[in-house]
């Protein structure tokens, strides 16, 4: 078994969930990957974060963690990398410094995103408008899963390259016989 069907099984059985699920998109699953079940775990969580590390493109400037999951991803990454960390809202605070986008400046910074799961990638999009409206370079996105549900053909119609850890492939194929 090669290290990522190991990585993509111990995902699958660490957060693969079946039932009747309303997602972000508004479409219905009948399987979730619960991201907050592997980000758990600190032994997968760091088995995650050195398979991302592997994905981070040749001059990233900045890694952006996309509330809530992308986060933990976000900060271990940068940890692991020496790359400066960013936060990016779902919306800005109404008080304080009211911003969306968290940790510095972005602005002329090539901007990586970190995301758990991909499936449309509206959440993607939305922190890609945030980041680009104030002045950062956006075009790589790395995710632990891609569902393979559009996300990657919708992100590339704006210029984002999506790098995945795990393909839908992959994590069937991880699937118990
Ligand atoms: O590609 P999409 O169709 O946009 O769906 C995927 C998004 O949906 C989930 O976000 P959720 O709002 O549940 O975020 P959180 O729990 O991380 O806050 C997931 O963490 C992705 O951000
Ligand atoms: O599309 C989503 O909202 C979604 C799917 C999934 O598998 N896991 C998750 O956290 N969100």
């Amino acid at each position: 078994m090669s290290d990522n069907a190991a990585l993509a099984a111990r995902v699958r059985a660490a957060s693969h969930l079946t039932g009747t699920f309303l997602l972000r998109s508004g479409r219905t699953s009948t399987e979730y990957f619960d991201k907050y079940l592997f980000e758990a775990d600190p032994e997968l969580l760091a088995a995650i974060v050195d398979g991302l590390t592997g994905l981070v493109p040749p001059g990233t400037d900045l890694l952006a963690g996309l509330e809530l999951g992308g986060v933990p991803l976000a900060t271990l990454l940068s940890q692991r990398t020496g790359l400066p960390a960013r936060f990016v809202r779902k919306k800005a605070k109404e008080y304080g410094t009211r911003r969306i986008a968290e940790g510095g400046e972005v602005t002329g910074r090539r901007v990586v995103l970190v995301e758990d799961v991909v499936t449309s990638g509206g959440a993607v999009l939305d922190a890609t408008k945030v980041l680009r409206d104030d002045g950062a370079i956006v075009e790589d996105v790395l995710c632990v899963i891609d569902r393979g549900e559009g996300g990657r053909e919708r992100l590339a119609e704006l210029g984002l390259t999506l790098r995945p850890l795990l393909t839908r492939a992959e994590l069937d194929a991880a699937a118990a016989p």
